[in-house]
């Protein structure tokens, strides 16, 4: 996408005075609650009208209020999806797709169709229900494909998956990944959770009252301390690719293998709605990381991987380390304290604990 904002706004109390530029297909916006995240959707869609500043997507000036040029939502071509899912209750789940198209001149050049949407979202079985009746997780790809069916030049997401619990979660994060790639529709995402964004891109827009306080890759984010700083707190979830390799009911476990690493194995709670074999994102948050100089036999830690440091970053109280590993790169919230007493640093090999229950599964992979 190629987005200039540069906007203005007061709301009661609240400035938001925001500027940055998007280059990237897909980015993440991430902030504490009442940054003004929403608000900035709410103005980039249109249903707002900033007090000052510009707006301009693909060339083309949704404000200016130089130029006193305001374009209004319906002519923006945006699509929003929200925390709930907003469908119309007394209509089908067809009728609720179908009023996605309803503006002829914005489906014309559609390059996908209705089908491909409803296999895109895997809905076919859903087609003919009533809306009222469905999964929370069904409504929300409901509405998702309502909003791709009308064609957005601009997919804003906020806070898809938040309301929902992480089974539901499973079936939403992994459409979101896969509608990015398959349509290319550009996208941007609010999240409360980094691992959420992950599954979509590493670019992120970090927030705080009001202003844009950085933008950049995670990597680069967290490698600052204060970007750093603004990520502290936030559930930062690593996510890691894995495939289904055993239910173990005797002992409460499901256990995963590293692709391309079958020596190296890790389990979860038992979680038997996994099929045996299927490709699945996990979660680990990355204070639930441990990190040892060598692997430890006994130990309640049920997970321990070989790794090696590749970057530590500081905020005042504690550290934060990037570490390579069989199963992709990994972050680790340790303390300044374990850091010293370690003597970590870059290149530095070490072991990384995790426990069975630190696993989340967020979504299996097609
Ligand atoms: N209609 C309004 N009038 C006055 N203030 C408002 C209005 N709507 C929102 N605000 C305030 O504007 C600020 C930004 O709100 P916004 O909803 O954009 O935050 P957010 O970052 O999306 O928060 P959250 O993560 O909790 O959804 C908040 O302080 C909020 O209380």
């Amino acid at each position: 996408m190629n987005l200039d904002v540069d906007i203005y706004y007061r709301q009661g109390n609240f400035l938001l005075d925001t500027e940055f530029k998007c280059f990237e297909s897909a980015m993440g916006v991430f902030g504490h609650s009442g940054c003004g995240k929403s608000t900035l959707f709410r103005a980039i869609a249109g249903l707002i009208r900033p007090d000052g500043g510009h707006i301009i997507l693909g060339g083309e000036t949704f404000f200016d209020a130089a130029r006193r040029i305001f374009v209004p939502p319906h002519r923006r071509g945006i699509g929003l999806v929200f925390q709930d899912a907003r469908l119309f209750p007394h209509w089908s789940v067809e009728q609720n797709l179908r009023a996605g198209e309803c503006l002829k001149e914005r489906i014309k050049n559609r390059p996908f169709n209705f089908d491909d949407i409803v296999d895109l979202l895997n809905i076919q079985h859903l087609i003919d229900r009533e809306v009222t009746d469905l999964s929370g997780g069904e409504k929300q790809r409901i509405a998702i494909g309502r909003t791709l069916l009308a064609n957005p030049k601009l997919l804003l997401m906020d806070e898809p998956v938040s309301g929902l619990d992480v089974s539901l979660k499973m079936q939403i994060l992994p459409f979101l990944a896969r509608i990015h790639t398959t349509l290319q529709i550009p996208t941007i995402l609010i999240s409360h959770d980094l691992g959420e964004i992950l599954q979509l891109t590493d670019q992120l827009l970090l927030m705080r009252d009001g202003s844009v306080t950085g933008k950049n890759s995670l990597e680069k984010l967290a490698g600052t301390s204060k970007t750093l700083r603004e990520l502290k707190g936030a559930q930062l979830t690593n996510l890691l690719k894995m495939q289904v390799a055993q239910h173990d009911k005797d002992h409460g476990v499901t256990r995963l293998d590293l692709p391309n690493h079958p020596e190296l194995r890790v389990e979860m709670e038992l979680a038997e709605k996994l099929p045996i074999g299927r490709a699945v994102n996990i979660g680990i948050a990355a204070n639930q990381i441990a990190i040892a100089p060598h692997r430890i036999e006994t130990i309640s830690m049920r997970n321990q991987l070989p790794g090696r440091v590749r970057s530590i970053t500081h905020t005042p109280d504690r550290s934060l380390c990037k570490l390579d590993t069989a199963a992709g790169p990994l972050f680790a919230e340790i303390t300044r304290g374990t850091e010293k007493e370690m003597n970590l640093t870059p290149a530095s090999s070490v072991w990384i604990l995790f426990k069975s229950r630190a696993i989340q599964p967020m979504g299996m992979l097609q």
